[in-house]
């Protein structure tokens, strides 16, 4: 059976878009989703989502597979992405300009601006040891700025969960780091169980940091909303930026705040539609 998809990109974060609302499991299987995502003999993306019926209260559910077919529990270029899918999908009848999203890392709130980016409420960032998760310090003690030993260099690390997993290193050169190497050794690491999301950072100026990512069951990839997220809170954290910054990534830029007033975070970056298809 030909199934129909969409597919957007999030500065580069590309995904497959399945209109998932009449039934609450994906229509396809993570094995299939390998198959998709591959960039040679199938449709070529990031990651596949399905837009799932709403579960406690929340207008839609989002599920996401990794392009190795792994299921993580936050994406933000996607969250981006789906709104603007969903946006399409309603059409005329939308009665309001947000979405309250269910997503395996709490629910999100996805908001379209006058100027047609999206601002998504990304919730508290987690710091914990044990909320990330890493053996790195003790269950309920932070990471911030500790030694960790990766191909046979020591890397300074600050690790924050956005739902989903991120070790942060600041560098000088951000252009210098060997991802392809260095991207899946970090990933790999023993000190994280579930395996983990990473971002080398050079600090420009305390409003404006440049972010190179190796993802989590994804690789290399032009962007990481949640990367982007947990890198200002990494950054303020290490009293290297301000709460308000510009992120720029090999796709593009976003801007993300961590609100001094509800301690959220909030990340406003464009969604766009590439084409159609059946497969
Ligand atoms: N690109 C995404 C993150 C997708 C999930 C990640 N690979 C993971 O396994 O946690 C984003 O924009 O946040």
């Amino acid at each position: 059976m030909a199934i129909e998809f969409t597919k957007y990109h999030g500065l580069g974060n590309d995904f497959i878009l399945i209109d998932n609302r009449s039934a609450s499991t994906p229509v396809i299987k993570p094995e299939e989703a390998v198959k998709w995502c591959d960039r040679h003999f199938g449709i070529g993306a990031d990651g596949v989502i399905f837009a799932l019926p709403g579960e406690n209260g929340a207008d839609y559910t989002m599920r996401i597979f990794n392009s190795d077919g792994s299921e993580p529990e936050m994406c933000g270029n996607g969250i981006r992405c789906l709104a603007a899918f969903l946006t399409e999908l309603e059409g005329v009848s939308r009665t309001k300009d947000y979405y309250r999203i269910h997503t395996l890392a709490g629910v999100m709130t996805p908001q379209l601006t006058d100027d047609g980016q999206i601002k998504v409420d990304m919730g508290l960032p987690r710091l914990l040891a044990q909320e990330i998760p890493t053996t790195l310090a003790a269950a309920d003690s932070k990471v911030i700025n500790q030694p960790l030993e990766v191909a046979e260099k020591t890397w300074d690390v600050t690790c924050v969960s956005m739902g989903n997993p991120h070790c942060i290193t600041f560098v000088e050169d951000v252009a210098a780091i060997p991802l392809e190497t260095i991207g899946p050794k970090f990933e790999h690491h023993p000190a994280f169980p579930q395996r983990i999301n990473t971002e080398f950072i050079e600090v420009v100026n305390r409003n404006y940091l440049k972010m190179r990512v190796w993802e989590r069951g994804a690789g290399i990839t032009l962007a990481c909303g949640t990367g982007a997220c947990a890198v200002l809170v990494a950054g303020v954290l290490n009293d290297l930026c301000d709460r308000t910054a510009t992120i720029e990534l090999p796709g593009g830029l976003l801007e993300i705040e961590w609100s001094e007033v509800d301690q959220r975070i909030y990340m406003t970056g464009p969604a766009e539609r590439v084409f159609t298809g059946k497969f």
